[in-house]
């Protein structure tokens, strides 16, 4: 079953054609890899993914809990819709702790009204206080827990990586997308978040997409590849079909194996 169907996708920049005429559809319930050279169209792709961008023309539609699509793809719709994501730039709020940073993430799922929060009346109590508890299990499988006081800012670059994930998570999403979760890691890091990934989607059932220059992470994680260059989809299978298809060489690898 597909969880996400993209027909005839193009987004144009002035003259610049970053994402061209791009058809293809992604299992549920499964990793799938976003790969390409620098300037590919990976990254525009996801943020028409999720309606940072408008697409110039062609279709995106999600089957989750609804059928979602056109209008309804906006960024700030995408948590409700049941689809989070990361970024690129690491974008947390660093001012405030790894706890409310993942507080914040949990914010659709809050059910007190305003009301409620104003005048601090019960539901407000019991929903903040399952709120922090959610918020503490996540921490302590992302390994944070004991950093749960610290601010963001203060954290070492992997472990900003990681909780930008467990504040993703945080808003209980069935479709995961992550924007080169490995960058700046160092190997053991990037083998301990590959194992992350593969426990939370098993454990979570979720579908994840991602975005990743790291070969390691890309080959032992993900289910499906889509290869990307100069905004085309040059070529889609499994990492072992990828890794010797002649146009994914050819174009990405300047010739030579990615094994
Ligand atoms: N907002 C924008 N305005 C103009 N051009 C853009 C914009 N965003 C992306 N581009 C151009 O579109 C093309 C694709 O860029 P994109 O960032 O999507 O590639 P990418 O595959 O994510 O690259 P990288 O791996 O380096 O992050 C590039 O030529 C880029 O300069």
């Amino acid at each position: 079953m597909e969880i996400l169907e993209v027909k005839g996708l193009t987004k144009e920049f002035g003259g610049i054609k970053a994402v061209k005429d791009v058809n293809l559809s992604v299992r549920k319930d499964s990793i799938t890899g976003i790969i390409g050279p620098n300037g590919a169209g990976k990254t525009t792709f996801f943020n028409l993914l999720t309606g940072i961008y408008i697409p110039s023309s062609g279709e995106i539609v999600y089957h989750l809990k609804d059928t979602v699509a056109g209008k309804s793809i906006q960024p700030q719709k995408m948590p409700s819709h049941g689809i989070a994501r990361t970024f690129q730039n690491i974008r947390l709020f660093k001012e405030m702790t790894v706890l409310e940073n993942v507080l914040l993430g949990n914010h659709p799922n809050l059910k007190y009204s305003v009301f409620s929060a104003l005048f601090r009346l019960t539901p407000f109590f019991t929903g903040e206080e399952k709120a922090v508890g959610e918020a503490m299990a996540l921490l302590k499988i992302f390994n944070l827990a004991d950093k749960c006081d610290e601010k963001a800012k203060n954290l070492p670059y992997g472990d900003q990586r990681r909780l930008e994930i467990a504040r993703a998570m945080a808003s209980k999403p069935s479709l995961l997308l992550l924007d080169e979760p490995a960058a700046g890691m160092n190997p053991q890091e990037t083998k301990e978040l590959t194992q992350l990934i593969k426990w939370v989607k098993e454990t979570f059932q979720l579908s994840v997409i991602l975005i990743e220059h790291d070969m390691s992470l890309v080959m032992n994680l993900c289910d499906d590849l889509f290869v990307f260059d100069y905004g085309n989809l040059i070529a889609q299978g499994t990492p072992a079909e990828i890794q010797v298809h002649p146009e994914v060489i050819k174009a990405y690898l300047g010739g030579e194996n990615i094994a």
